[in-house]
């Protein structure tokens, strides 16, 4: 009996021992599976890493250099050869009303001959096939915004050999005349801001939007002109902000209607605007309940902070031509 005892205490020995070192290769092999998943991290890290600054660099190419730091001028330069729409007087005034949150109107812009002319260059533009084109909102398949036809307009000499931006050569001669003088009144605004504590110096995009809602059809729903950031951080809020650049820098949407001077009511597509409104030339547009209503009447020029005011374009029942510039800071 005594003589057996030292044989099994051999032999748990020795079973601890084997259970031990089954153990230690257990413990290794997983040690070594945990380890090969930062190799492989390590392995793909410079792959993911270039590929995350390529696509930064295209998002800042596509939505700041292009549209902004390289094809756009300064008022200065907009303005060479144009006369403004508005006189730096007037001008003046605007930026005070802009600075307190206003919508500003100023209507008898263009003549009334030079409205009448306008209509045949939008009607041949408006036949021309491919000449407007569905806003890019639809061309990536939301109709629920917004349902006019665009077509984003540009000096023939602005264009550089290897353009990319699908941006088409303007119309007729008073179209033409149209876009350079709405560009030009950036200068004019500049020119009024000398006397105020703050000095405005914009960019002016080479291209003007010019709009057709059609009649029955066309609408465009609340919104601000601006740059709508969600809060926190996510990769894909990185994107659009850089893809955005443009937009961001926008800082005073002008719109300058081409439509006939005479625009009753009851044809509908009304600007409505979440502001009050300073009229500085013309009648004071109708408000109830905070919104005003500003009818597209030909020759009427609007402007608003494109990042403050919230604006909608309710369904028309005549064809609505709107030439848009944002002026950048
Ligand atoms: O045509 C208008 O009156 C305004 C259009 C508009 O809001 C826009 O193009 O962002
Ligand atoms: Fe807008």
């Amino acid at each position: 009996m005594l003589a057996l005892r030292p044989r099994c205490l051999r032999l748990a020995n020795t079973h601890r021992l084997a259970s031990g070192l089954a153990g230690l290769a257990q413990a290794k092999e997983e040690a070594a599976k945990a380890a090969e998943w930062p190799t492989a991290l390590r392995a793909v890290l410079p792959f993911l890493g270039l590929v995350g600054a390529g696509t930064a660099a295209h998002a800042f190419y596509d939505g700041l250099w292009v549209p902004l730091l390289r094809d756009g001028q300064s008022a200065e330069k907009a303005a060479e050869e144009t006369q403004p729409l508005l006189d730096t007087h007037v001008a003046a005034a605007a930026l005070k009303h802009l600075e307190g949150g206003e919508v500003v109107v100023v209507d008898g812009v263009l003549s009334g001959s030079l409205l009448a002319d306008l209509q045949r260059d939008l009607q041949s533009l408006a036949s021309t096939p491919g000449g407007l084109l569905p806003n890019p909102k639809v061309q990536a398949g939301n109709s629920e915004v917004r349902t006019d036809r665009v077509c984003y307009l540009r000096d023939p000499q602005s264009f550089s050999p290897s353009d990319e931006t699908g941006q088409v050569p303007l119309g007729g001669a008073v179209l033409q005349l149209c876009h350079r003088r709405l560009r030009a009144t950036a200068l004019a605004l500049e020119a009024g801001s000398r006397d105020m504590s703050r000095k405005r110096t914009f960019v002016v995009p080479a291209w003007t939007q010019l709009a057709q809602y059609t009649d029955g059809s066309g609408f465009y729903k609340w919104h601000t002109d601006g740059l709508e950031q969600g809060s926190g951080f996510n990769p894909f809020g990185w994107y659009f902000w850089l893809q955005r650049g443009a937009v961001r820098r926008r800082s005073i949407t002008a719109i300058l209607y081409l439509n006939e001077e005479d625009w009753p009511s009851v044809a509908g597509g009304a600007l409505r605007c979440r502001a009050t409104v300073a009229a500085l030339r013309g009648p004071q547009p109708p408000t109830a309940n905070g919104v005003a209503e500003i009818l597209p009447k030909g020759g009427r020029l609007v402007l608003f902070d494109s990042h403050k005011i919230e604006h909608e374009v309710v369904a028309t029942r005549r064809d609505r031509w709107a030439l848009t510039v944002w002026l950048h800071e």
